[in-house]
């Protein structure tokens, strides 16, 4: 099969479940894992009549009184959750055009004094008055266990086209209850001839990244294999999944992250709203240390597939460090407000100079 893109393949979750057609779903989501790094799911589980309902309250959120958003703001919180103003993010030192509302699968902060600072960064989420906007907290904290539910049947599936046993990921993930995150996320069009970076060009940290596009602008591209920007456009009935760097480090490299950057809408338009969904791992593990036996026909499509460009960071802190103060880091780079306030130690050391203000609305 190829080894470069030039768009994204979609692939058809219900072939996965009959036992005539799994090989032939094995066989595109390998070359998907191997070769591209992101695919569109279609058939999924997820009732269309939930993503409607979800779908819908994306922009009602935005519409928030400016009080409840002041309170929901993610500085309240050491778990960095909650609402980001537009402009109040960093992607490699660039602000980002764009504003969002970060939650999390239900958990209670695990964290005593004397434990690794790093387990502060699972904890609750903070939910929009229940009065404000009926029924979001509910809507949205079922819809992210579904998420999750979903994300684990996805990974066996990747385990088993990879020649794996259908657990081999298991032990990556809390017995008692993983933290995963999602957000919801407003990219308007720029007002005047400002940037266009909607999000820069990153890789996800995690293991399997699920994203809803909720409306139906065009804007996030891939980067295919010799460097150019391929557009993944919304496709109704879909989720795009694509690979984090902590399911490239344990697969060897077989299964590739790609980095991915959004666009925001054209000037004039409306905005675009996207819901993506972040599967992490469990906090303590030194990914790097955690490297998975490849078996050997498996590791030939890697090497007949050469070197992967990306003009991008590699996440070699997975080699040295637990996953969960990878994540912690991530965090305070992109959200120094909340990192100077929770995190001193670490916002000092990453920001010397103390707080980034050029072109931040914190
Ligand atoms: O909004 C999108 O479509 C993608 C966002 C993204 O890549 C991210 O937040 O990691
Ligand atoms: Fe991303």
């Amino acid at each position: 099969m190829a080894t470069n893109f030039s768009s994204i393949p979609i692939l058809d979750f219900s072939l996965s479940s009959n036992p005539e057609t799994k090989p032939l779903f094995l066989a595109e989501l390998r070359n998907a894992l191997t070769n591209v790094g992101f695919y569109y799911l279609k058939n999924h589980p997820i009732p269309q009549a939930e993503i409607d309902a979800i779908i819908a309250y994306v922009p009602r959120f935005f519409d928030l009184p400016d009080a409840e958003k002041e309170r929901l703001r993610m500085v309240h919180s050491p778990h960095f959750f909650g609402y980001s103003r537009f402009g109040a993010e960093l992607t490699k030192g660039k602000v980002d055009q764009r504003e969002q509302y970060d939650f999390g699968t239900s958990l209670q902060s695990k964290w005593q004094p004397g434990d690794p600072e790093y387990l502060k960064l699972w904890g609750p989420s903070q939910w929009p008055e229940e009065h404000l906007l009926p029924g979001f907290r509910a809507a949205f904290a079922s819809y992210i266990d579904g998420l999750q539910k979903l994300s684990y049947r996805l990974l066996s599936l990747v385990a088993e086209a990879l020649e794996l046993p259908p657990d081999a990921f298991a032990h990556f993930f809390e017995q008692d209850g993983n933290e995963d995150r999602a957000k919801i996320v407003k990219y308007p069009a720029p007002a005047d001839d400002s940037s266009d970076q909607g999000v820069g060009p990153h890789f996800d940290g995690g293991f399997l990244t699920l994203l809803l596009q909720a409306s139906p602008h065009r804007g996030l591209q891939v980067q295919n294999r010799s460097g150019q920007w391929i557009d993944a456009p919304p496709t109704p009935g879909t989720f795009v999944v694509n690979i984090g760097k902590a399911l490239e480090t344990v697969t060897q490299g077989v299964a590739i992250a790609t980095s991915h950057r959004v666009l925001s809408p054209e000037k004039g338009s409306t905005p675009r709203y996207s819901i993506p969904f972040f599967q992490m791992v469990s906090q303590g593990t030194v990914i790097g240390r955690q490297v998975l036996d490849m078996p050997p026909g498996i590791l030939k499509i890697k090497e007949a597939r050469g070197q992967v460009i990306a003009d991008s960071i590699n996440y070699s802190e997975y080699n040295e460090l637990p996953s969960g103060l990878v994540a912690l880091i991530g965090r305070v780079k992109s959200h120094p407000d909340v990192a100077e306030r929770h995190y001193p130690e670490l916002f000092n050391k990453f920001f010397p100079d103390g707080l980034p203000t050029h072109g931040l609305a914190y």
